[in-house]
């Protein structure tokens, strides 16, 4: 059987862990696509040299051309701007849906079968952005933010209890914003619900409303300290988990920015729910019963989302 293809848009932070990454468990071959000339070339020659090293075999190509994706089963698109500290991803929106605009058009043009992550922030405007201009069908293309978002408030649970990371199941719902959803009602230890190992005594109402907080601004907690440029690391590692449940046909159910139809009470529009990946890519959007409270806050971070899309409407007329 043929390698598969995976083509990264962005060969920035994230794009070249994600081709190291990928590589390393060799999910196929990689072409990494950006507009500096020699960047996307120098890092996939560097990649390639980890090779011998690291004992993979994946063909890693840099290029400046759309055409060098034609054929790609996965692209993961990072390619725009990160933020800065002070900034809010939102600020991100004018030039990052500019971006959308040219990477939705060279989809189109050279790999309309390949399945789409999108990573680039304002994450769920982006990800609707880039389906608009790709015309892409919905359950093809998708946003990673839940998957990392989720990861954050995991690790903090898993320190907060002392108990293993393998142990600790979340789900972040909602936009990747402040206003995002950490779900207390479904986080689990092994099968047990958090709520309950707060009555056990195991934690506290006000240490797991802290971890809350902290999982909101997790990103911003991270360009805080880093100063240029914002988290890569597990992002990459959150995207290729994406990656690998619709490569390998794995049913995850995952917390992704799908396009929701009704689901949740909402329409028309990406944000963060947990869905089956799988190889027909969203294969199913799984409604969960909220409490009144997530339930409320999620509605909030829905009209955060739906706010960011009239924006973009403003900004591209083509959107409207
Ligand atoms: N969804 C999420 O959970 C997360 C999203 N992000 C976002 O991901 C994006 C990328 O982050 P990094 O890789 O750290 O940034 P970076 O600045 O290291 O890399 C971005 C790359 O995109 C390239 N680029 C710019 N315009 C392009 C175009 N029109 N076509 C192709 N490539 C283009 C740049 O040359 C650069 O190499 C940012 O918008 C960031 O905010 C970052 C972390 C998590
Ligand atoms: O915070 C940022 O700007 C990058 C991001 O989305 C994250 O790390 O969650």
């Amino acid at each position: 059987m043929a390698r598969k293809k995976i083509a990264l848009i962005g060969a920035g932070n994230i794009g070249g862990t994600l081709a190291h990454i990928a590589a390393q468990k060799e999910l196929g071959d990689i072409v990494l696509f950006d507009v500096v000339d020699g960047v996307p070339q120098g890092k996939a020659l560097d990649l390639s040299q980890c090779g011998p090293v690291e004992g993979f075999d994946a063909k890693i190509t840099g290029t400046n051309d759309y055409a060098d994706i034609a054929g790609a089963d996965v692209i993961i698109v990072t390619a725009g701007v990160p933020r800065k500290p002070g900034m809010s991803r939102d600020d991100l929106l004018g030039i990052n849906l500019k971006v959308m605009k040219a990477v939705g058009e060279g989809i189109k043009a050279h790999a309309p079968d390949a399945f789409v992550i999108c990573i680039t922030n304002p994450l769920d405007a982006m990800v609707w952005a880039l389906r608009e201009f790709s015309g892409l069908p919905h359950e093809k293309v998708v946003g990673m933010a839940g998957v990392l978002d989720s990861a954050r408030f995991s690790t903090f649970l898993a320190q907060e209890f002392g108990v293993s990371i393998r142990d600790v199941n979340t789900f972040v719902l909602g936009g990747h914003g402040d206003t995002m959803v950490p779900v207390v009602q479904y986080s689990t230890v092994n099968g047990i619900p958090v709520p309950d190992l707060v009555k056990m005594g195991l934690s506290t109402q006000e240490k797991i409303d802290a971890i809350v907080t902290r999982t909101r601004g997790g990103g911003g907690e991270i360009v805080g300290l880093l100063k240029t440029g914002s988290a890569f690391y597990a992002p990459a590692a959150s995207g290729i988990a994406m990656a690998e449940a619709y490569l390998n046909d794995q049913k995850r159910i995952l917390p992704v920015a799908a396009y929701v139809s009704g689901e949740y009470g909402v329409d028309g529009l990406y944000v963060g729910v947990p869905a089956v990946i799988g190889a027909g890519g969203v294969e199913k959007i799984v409604e969960i019963e909220l409490d009144e409270e997530a339930k409320g806050n999620l509605q909030v971070s829905v009209d955060a989302v739906k706010e960011l899309l009239v924006a973009c409407k403003g900004i591209d007329e083509s959107l409207a």
